[in-house]
C-alpha cells in the first residue's frame, strides 16, 4: 500500500463542485463469497479483499480491488446487531436472534446515497444480503488517508497554503451537505480524507443529522452530544449543562470548521482542558490564544493572549500583532468562525467568499460561481428511504404480500381464467418445482421486481457464474432521484413491461391479458394455481423464519468456515488474505 501520509506535493486542480456526473449507487442484495484463485485472497462479490485500512466504532475498513476493472475501493464492513425478533419474545431466551441493522448505519447509508459531491467521500455500492450478518459499504478509496496535520511534538505539518486548500475543499463539501439539509456533527481533521491527488473529502456520517428523516425536532436531535468534545460548539456545551439559550443548528458545523482550521494552522485545538466537564466551561466562556506563528512555514500571526475570560490580557497591555495581509485575514476568519453566538457566527457562504479562502485562486469569481451549491440539484431523502436503505425482511414481506395479492387477483379474480399460453421460446407453464425455484429466485432478487425498466444504465459489472442459482439482485439509484428500496411499495408491486421477460413463464403469461381463442381447462388449471400460492407461502417462510441463514450462505459460497480474522464475518475456504 502506498504512503497514506507524508509530504504533500502540488496537486491537480480539484474538479469544481457539481461538475462531475454523479454515479448511481448500486444496491446489491446478494453476497457471494469466494476465493480469488490467482491470489488466494477472499472476494466479496466482485471485490478482492486486501489490507485493513482502519476501523471505527461500527466496523472495519478494508482496501479492496475490483476483480475486473482493478479499481481500488474501501470496504466498510458493518456488523448487524443480533436481536430477538418481534413476536418471538414469548419463545424465551432460546429463541433465535435475528440480524438487525443499526439505525445509525441505516442513516449513514441513506445520507451517503444522497451525497454526490467531489468533496464528500462517495458511496459506490451497498452489499446488503439479508442472509449475511454483515453489510458491506463500498466506498471510494481515499488513498492518502486522514489529513495529517501535526507531528509527534504537536507542531503543525501543513503549510498555510496547504491548509487553505484543505479548508477550501471542506467548505465546499460542508456547504453542499448543509444545502441538502445534512448537519455532519463531527467535522474534525480525522474525518477529512485525502484522495490520491490530495483532494480532501468529508467522511464518516455516523452521527450526522438529516432533518427530513429525524423523528424528533431538529434542535432536540442536534443537542444530543455526538462527535468529539474539543470540536463542540458553545451552544452544545451550554445545552449539555442544561442551559438553553442559543439555537442549535447547522452552525455547530461552522464552529467545528473553525476549530479544524485552528488545528491545522497551529497543531493543537484552540480550547483545551483536563476533563470534558472543564472543557465545557472553557469553550463557551473563554477566548482562544494565538501562537506567534502559524503553519509549517511559520508565518507570523501572533502571539495574542485571550481577549476575554479568566486569562484575558487587557488590550492596552497586549503587544501589537503582525500586520501581514495573510495574518490579518486568517485572524479575521478565525474570529468569525469561532464566534460564540451562533446567531452572529459566519455562514458557510460567507466563508466561501472570505478573502483568505479565495486568496491565490486564478479566477476567484469563476470559482465562486462554479462552487455555488444553490446551483446544484437538491435531493430529498424521506424517512421511508432510511428504513428502506437496505433490503430488510419487512420490505421483502411487503413484496411478498404484493406478489401474493397480484397472483390472487390474476388467478382467482377474473371470472374467466387466463389462458395458459406458450412463451416466445415455446415453453409452457413451468412445473410446480421449477415455478417454486423461479419464484424464490424472483423473491430473492428482491427489488428486481418492477424495477427493471426504471433503472438507469449501470457501470459494467463482471458476469456472474451461470451455475449460480440465486442471482445477485441489483438496483441502482439515479444521481438525484432515488429509487431506494422500500421507498415505493406500489412500484415494487407493479410489473413493468420489460420486467416480464425475467419472470417465470406462468407468472408472465398470467399477468398478460387472456389470449383470444385459447381454451384453458379450469379443472386442469386450478391445482396449479393452488400450488403456486403454496409456493409463495413457502418462500415467505424461508425468508422470514429461517434463522440459520448465515450457515446457508457459507455453505453456498465457500465451504468450510474458519475464523473471522479479517472482519468480513464469513470466510472462504482459503482463509489467507
Ligand atoms: N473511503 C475510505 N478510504 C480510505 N480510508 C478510509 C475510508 N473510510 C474510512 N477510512 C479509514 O478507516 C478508518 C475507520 O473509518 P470509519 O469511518 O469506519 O471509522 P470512524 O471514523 O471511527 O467512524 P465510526 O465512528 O462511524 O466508526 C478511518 O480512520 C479512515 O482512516
Amino acid at each position: 500500500m502506498e504512503d497514506r501520509g507524508g509530504a504533500r506535493p502540488a496537486r491537480a486542480a480539484p474538479a469544481p463542485a457539481g461538475s462531475t456526473t454523479p454515479a448511481p449507487v448500486l444496491e446489491t442484495n446478494r453476497l457471494q463469497l469466494q476465493t480469488h484463485a490467482p491470489s488466494g485472497r477472499r472476494m466479496v462479490n466482485e471485490y478482492i479483499i486486501e489490507d485493513e485500512i482502519g476501523h471505527g466504532v461500527h466496523g472495519r475498513v478494508r482496501l479492496a480491488r475490483h476483480a475486473e476493472t482493478g479499481e481500488r475501493v474501501a470496504v466498510k464492513i458493518v456488523p448487524r446487531e443480533e436481536r430477538r425478533k418481534l413476536g418471538e419474545r414469548s419463545a424465551g431466551p432460546l429463541a433465535p436472534l435475528a440480524p438487525v441493522t443499526d439505525e445509525k448505519v441505516l442513516r449513514e447509508i441513506a445520507i451517503l446515497k444522497k451525497c454526490q459531491h467531489p468533496n464528500v467521500v462517495q458511496l459506490k455500492e451497498v452489499i446488503d444480503d439479508p442472509q449475511s450478518r454483515k453489510i458491506f459499504l463500498i466506498l471510494e478509496y481515499m488513498a492518502r488517508g486522514e489529513v495529517h496535520w501535526k507531528d509527534d511534538a504537536g507542531r503543525p505539518t501543513l503549510t498555510v497554503e496547504e491548509t487553505r486548500r484543505i479548508i477550501r475543499d471542506v467548505v465546499l463539501g460542508l456547504e453542499f451537505l448543509h444545502h441538502q439539509g445534512i448537519v455532519h456533527r463531527d467535522i474534525k481533521p480525522a474525518n477529512l480524507l485525502w484522495d490520491e491527488d490530495y483532494n480532501v473529502k468529508i467522511s464518516d456520517f455516523g452521527v450526522s443529522h438529516l432533518s427530513s428523516v429525524s423523528t424528533e425536532n431538529d434542535e432536540a436531535a442536534l443537542a444530543k452530544t455526538a462527535g468529539s468534545p474539543a470540536f463542540f460548539a458553545p451552544e452544545l456545551c451550554l445545552c449539555g449543562q442544561g442551559k438553553k439559550g442559543w439555537p442549535i443548528n447547522k452552525a455547530i458545523d461552522v464552529w467545528a470548521l473553525g476549530v479544524t482550521l485552528y488545528c491545522l494552522l497551529f497543531g493543537h485545538p484552540p480550547f483545551m482542558a483536563d476533563t470534558e466537564y472543564a472543557l465545557f466551561n472553557v469553550i463557551p466562556f473563554e477566548d482562544y490564544a494565538l501562537p506567534a506563528t502559524m503553519g509549517a512555514d511559520a508565518i507570523a500571526v501572533g502571539p495574542r493572549a485571550p481577549r476575554f475570560g479568566p486569562h484575558a490580557v487587557p488590550e492596552q497591555d497586549a503587544s501589537p500583532l503582525p500586520t501581514s495581509r495573510e495574518a490579518r485575514l486568517v485572524r479575521d476568519l478565525l474570529d468569525r468562525l469561532l464566534e460564540k453566538n451562533p446567531n452572529k457566527r459566519i455562514t458557510l457562504k460567507e466563508v466561501r467568499h472570505h478573502p483568505w479562502i479565495v486568496a491565490n485562486l486564478d479566477d476567484a469569481d469563476h470559482w465562486l460561481q462554479q462552487t455555488d451549491p444553490t446551483q446544484m440539484p437538491s435531493v430529498h431523502v424521506s424517512r421511508e428511504e432510511v428504513h428502506g436503505a437496505l433490503t430488510g425482511l419487512p420490505r421483502l414481506r411487503n413484496q411478498l404480500k404484493q406478489l401474493r395479492r397480484r397472483l390472487t387477483e390474476t388467478f382467482s379474480g377474473p371470472r374467466r381464467a387466463p389462458s395458459i399460453t406458450s412463451d416466445e421460446s415455446g415453453a409452457t407453464s413451468p412445473s410446480s418445482t421449477s415455478s417454486k425455484q423461479s419464484l424464490v429466485r424472483l423473491l430473492r432478487g428482491g427489488s428486481a421486481l418492477g424495477r427493471a425498466t426504471t433503472l438507469p444504465s449501470r457501470p459494467k459489472m463482471p458476469a456472474r457464474s451461470q451455475s449460480e442459482t440465486q442471482p445477485v439482485g441489483r438496483t441502482a439509484s439515479s444521481g438525484s432521484l432515488w429509487l431506494a428500496p422500500g421507498m415505493d411499495d406500489a412500484r415494487a408491486g407493479a410489473v413493468a413491461p420489460g420486467a416480464r421477460a425475467a419472470m417465470p413463464n406462468a407468472l408472465a403469461s398470467a399477468s398478460l391479458p387472456p389470449t383470444p381463442g385459447a381454451q384453458p381447462s379450469a379443472v386442469m388449471y386450478a391445482p396449479r394455481l393452488e400450488r403456486l400460492r403454496l409456493d409463495v407461502d413457502d418462500a415467505a417462510q424461508d425468508w422470514s423464519e429461517d434463522d440459520d441463514l448465515d450457515e446457508d450462505l457459507e455453505s453456498r459460497s465457500s465451504g468450510s468456515r474458519r475464523s473471522d480474522a479479517d472482519g468480513t464475518g464469513e470466510c472462504a475456504a482459503n482463509d489467507t488474505p
